[in-house]
């Protein structure tokens, strides 16, 4: 849902450097179809993901903005009335293809969600489960990747001395922190995030921002956001999404500062939505 504050006029606290020609495209998404039934939920969709940028995905309740992301690691399969048709490719990989594997598009692509949801485990099992599960069994390995896995997630200082607690016992801010713990220790390339700070108080929601920013050194972030202010702080690139179709993509400082599309322009200075 919207909250006020969402609807407030953007103002740009962090310009972003354009995104140079050069930059790397991680996924190209062409002419891509969804429907879910006979409800069509995504309207020909054209896009390139840059590679170690964070692309944003804004727009209102329905418009699509977790359909697409779901469909970017195939996760919006699961549904089993979905339909699709265009292409998502992968570096290159047709994502749908039958010679490519769901599990390697899996491994190469993380998913963070919008509520935390560590397993009923320890601090330490939790982010070692994926390495475990890919058949790493050397304590010592599995006990590096916890570190350097904790320590990406700036969740290491807080959490070294009890680390075979339960991470219930975390808060909501910190369980997220693990959860992006847990994806980034399968050393997946792409971290998608399904709104991952709105169920955060404003200062762990900070903590994760200033997290998404320094992760992009090293990985590909797309983020599903209802708050058009955090999409403006922390984002390169950003789409708009309604009813199904990309109206704006464009460089996110571009987008909120002039937008193209008069429905863009409705949309961040919160005449609807
Ligand atoms: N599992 C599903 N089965 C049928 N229809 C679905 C399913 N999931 C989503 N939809 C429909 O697809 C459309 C897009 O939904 P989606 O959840 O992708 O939007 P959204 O922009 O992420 O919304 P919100 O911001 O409220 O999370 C909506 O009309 C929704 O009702």
């Amino acid at each position: 849902m919207n909250t006020a504050t969402d609807r407030k006029p953007v103002s740009i606290i962090k310009t972003n450097e354009p995104i140079k020609e050069e930059t790397k495209t991680i996924y190209m998404v062409n002419n891509f179809n969804l429907w879910y039934g006979e409800n069509q939920a995504l309207y020909e969709v054209n896009m390139g993901i840059p590679m170690n940028k964070v692309t944003a995905i804004i727009g209102p309740s329905g418009c699509g903005k977790s359909t697409f992301i779901k469909a970017l690691n195939r996760m919006v399969e699961l549904v089993p009335s979905v339909k699709m048709t265009g292409t998502i490719k992968y570096n290159d990989n047709d994502i749908f293809s039958s010679k490519y594997k769901v599990e390697d598009l899996r491994t190469s692509v993380g998913m963070v969600f919008q509520n935390p949801n560590p397993f009923p485990k320890s601090i330490y099992e939790n982010v070692i489960y994926g390495p475990k599960t890919h058949g790493i069994k050397r304590k010592k390995i599995l006990d590096e990747i916890a570190e350097k896995s904790l320590k990406e997630a700036a969740l290491w200082d807080e959490v070294k001395d009890r680390l075979h607690e339960n991470a219930f016992g975390l808060s909501g801010g910190q369980q997220q922190r693990l959860c992006i713990a847990r994806c980034l220790a399968i050393e997946p390339d792409v971290i998608l995030m399904d709104e991952p700070t709105s169920a955060l108080d404003p200062i762990s929601t900070t903590k994760i921002e200033e997290l998404v920013q320094n992760l992009k050194k090293d990985y590909s972030i797309v983020i599903v956001t209802h708050n058009m202010q955090q999409a403006a702080r922390i984002s390169d690139k950003t789409a708009f999404f309604l009813n199904g179709e990309v109206i704006e993509y464009n460089n996110t400082d571009e987008l909120f500062s002039n937008p193209n599309d008069k429905r863009t322009e409705d949309y961040i200075t919160g005449r609807f939505g």
